[in-house]
């Protein structure tokens, strides 16, 4: 018996359902899958692994996957990770070259940041670049609202709404349940939703209201397992009461910029607008006369922090793409490597 709707499964005949799975959290070479109705221990197959050519290759939380299940044990073997909708990328620790998908098929990415002194809108700048270039969409969650005063939770509201063009803001508490029940309109069945926000903003307290029980450890207990015992228990894909998904994984947090100018473009617009109408095309929006960039700073349409920002991540983007480009580069050369070293293999065994 499964039932993949739960899970958010779209009806595709290319794929025999019984044989389709999602992961749900992942540890090292060991994976959890479930088929919407079981749970099931599962690993990849040695074909698999040998087609690997890129570290992005390899399932991570959220992916659909194809299995061969063996019920009985509650076991399973990955065959093939199915093309995904959205993906979040982050450099592997050490080395700098080897990415990792670590969460995907995400649709509403929740930018979680508290309305305490915590609160950051360059960060949610940065964050909602990160959700454009995902392929998710964002939304904005200002959490610990009982903490502050309406006049500051207002302010808060504006100066987020200045850089959060057009994206949804709720502000919420999780400790008195104010704003749960907007939120929970937002977390729909069989959609998939991660959280993502620096530590200690409230997101395994606000998943732990979402389900009115504490499911997820929360900052203090797993402070306590960073000092010796690893989180064996900490989750990464919860299906709320109502059927929706809602991921949250650590690796959330150290996710960079990858790929694409998609999501420059959607969370600057308003800069990107400025700079075609600057007088000359080539416009450095330094001192040249008739830059509406420098207008625009100058008349306080566009603030310099803002603009800085573009700048610097923009710069950061540069920089990642090159050295994708080299990282490209070398799985080309990894790739013909194994094919010509099976090519070898094979007129040995001929030979023999
Ligand atoms: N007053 C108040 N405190 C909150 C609220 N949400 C979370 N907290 C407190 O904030 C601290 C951090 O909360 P966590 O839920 O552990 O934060 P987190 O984002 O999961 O942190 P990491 O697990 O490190 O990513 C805890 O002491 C919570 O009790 C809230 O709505 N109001
Ligand atoms: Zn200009």
């Amino acid at each position: 018996m499964y039932n993949l709707d739960n899970l958010g499964w779209k009806n595709d005949s290319r794929y025999n359902e019984d044989q389709v799975a999602r992961v749900i959290t992942v540890q090292k070479n060991s994976y959890r899958v479930s088929d919407g109705e079981t749970e099931y221990h599962a690993h990849l197959s040695g074909k698999f692994l040998n087609e690997i050519v890129s570290s992005l290759d390899f399932p991570s939380v959220g992916d659909w996957v194809e299995v061969q299940k063996l019920p009985e044990e509650k076991k399973a073997v990955i065959k093939h990770v199915l093309p995904r909708k959205s993906q979040f990328v982050r450099q592997a620790a050490g080395n700098r070259t080897d990415a990792q998908v670590v969460a995907a098929n995400i649709d509403t990415v929740f930018i979680v940041n508290s309305l305490n002194h915590d609160l950051n809108v360059r960060r949610i700048e940065r964050y909602m670049l990160l959700t454009y270039e995902s392929g998710a969409t964002p939304f904005i969650l200002l959490t610990k609202k009982d903490q502050v005063s309406e006049a500051e939770v207002q302010k808060a509201i504006s100066s987020v709404s200045e850089v959060a063009i057009g994206v949804p803001i709720l502000t919420i508490s999780s400790v008195t349940g104010d704003g749960m029940e907007e939120l929970l309109e937002q977390l729909q069945p069989g959609k998939t939703s991660a959280l993502l926000g620096s530590s200690g903003v409230g997101k395994s307290t606000l998943i732990n209201a979402l389900f009115g029980e504490k499911i997820q450890e929360t900052k203090d207990i797993r402070e306590d397992d960073s000092k010796g015992r690893h989180t064996t228990t900490h989750r990464e894909m919860f299906i709320l009461p109502n059927g929706a998904m809602l991921i949250d994984t650590p690796g959330m947090r150290e996710i960079q910029l990858w790929d694409g100018e998609t999501g420059i473009e959607t969370t600057f617009h308003d800069i990107e607008e400025l700079e075609k109408e600057c007088k000359f095309s080539d416009c450095q929006h330094h001192s040249e006369p008739g830059c509406r960039v420098q207008e625009a700073i100058a008349n306080g349409d566009l603030s310099e922090e803002r603009y800085n920002s573009y700048l610097k991540l923009q710069r950061e983007l540069a920089y990642e793409k090159r050295k994708q480009n080299q990282k490209a580069k070398i799985e080309e050369k990894n790739k013909w490597k194994k094919i010509s070293k099976s090519q070898k293999d094979f007129y040995k065994y001929k030979l023999r």
